[in-house]
């Protein structure tokens, strides 16, 4: 069998406070991002919207341009500010979330948008948020991101060549566990949701969700979440956790700033799929219309 995940490697996720001062968030990324090298991290994680409070209204106001990239630092001061970390830090920087604007007047479209860059501080992927977080649980919740957002259209899965492929996704995108499947398939070990789920359905589907996309594919997973501020509109979940392919909690925070390490180790998917070994047991011939298809991916 080969080994997905090439050899063992530390993962962070850091928990952070999220402001509305997108400098300070900035600055205060870096350093949490330079906390978790320390230990050793390799591959540090940022959440969703982690340089501006969530929430429709302040999409807009905090939106920054991607593209043509590189952007300039006016376009963009999260992408130079990513890269500078990435590099500072050595590590590969999974950079959350950040509103993006694209296009102009008529053309205009905002997108919720994961920069990730690599250790010598090159931009490796983007992600825009393929599912859109639509919902309204009479009572308790109502979200509408696409009054203001468009999805993204891709899977996006990036090969770390010291340790093997990654697949990075937004939050709402963990509910359909197509694109994991397919990142699996893909021969992802690691799939990573910068995520701010709230308190009604963090608290029924955050940790299932986590463990349900590991179970189903063997490999680890990992959501990062901002730390819980009840003074802001939208109350984040928190809970940051990493699970191993046996959807196993490693480990989680409670709903407080912090920071999760993790070690991903090799070799322990190849276990967990000879136990378990329903890899080579799918029936393709019974199901053909679910195997991966035309699918629209980028490596
Ligand atoms: N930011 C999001 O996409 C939230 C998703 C969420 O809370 C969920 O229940 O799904």
């Amino acid at each position: 069998m080969s080994q997905l995940l090439k050899k063992s490697v530390k993962l962070a996720l850091i928990q952070l406070a999220c402001t509305a001062d997108k400098a300070h968030n900035l600055s205060h990324a870096r350093s949490k991002v330079l906390e978790a090298t320390k230990q050793g991290a390799k591959i540090v994680v940022l959440p969703e919207c982690f340089n501006s409070p969530y929430g429709t209204k302040y999409f807009p106001q905090y939106a920054e341009q991607l593209l043509p990239s590189p952007p300039t630092e006016k376009q963009s001061p999260s992408f130079h500010e990513l890269s500078k970390i990435a590099k500072e830090a050595g590590c590969y920087l999974v950079g959350g979330s950040i509103p993006e604007r694209h296009g102009e007047g008529k053309e205009e479209k905002l997108y919720n948008t994961n920069l990730t860059f690599g250790p010598t501080g090159e931009l490796l992927a983007t992600h825009r948020k393929v599912h859109l977080f639509d919902i309204d649980i009479p009572g308790k919740i109502k979200f509408k991101e696409s009054e203001v957002l468009s999805p993204g259209n891709k899977v996006t899965i990036l090969d770390l060549p010291e340790y093997g492929k990654i697949a990075i996704a937004i939050c709402y995108d963990i509910r359909f566990p197509e694109l994991a499947t397919i990142a699996a398939r893909k021969g992802a070990f690691l799939l990573l949701y910068p995520g701010a789920f709230n308190l009604t359905t963090g608290a029924l589907h955050w940790e299932l969700q986590a463990r349900a996309r590991a179970m189903d594919n063997q490999v680890y997973v990992g959501l990062c979440s901002p730390a819980r501020d009840m003074e802001a509109d939208y109350n984040a979940w928190g809970h940051s956790m990493v699970v191993d392919p046996n959807a196993e909690v490693l480990d989680q925070l409670d709903e407080k700033e912090g920071i999760v390490v993790c070690e991903l180790k090799e070799g322990r998917i190849d276990e967990v799929r000879k136990g378990i070994p329903i890899y080579g047991q799918r029936r393709f011939d019974v199901y053909p219309d679910v195997s991966a298809g035309k699918v629209r991916y980028e490596e």
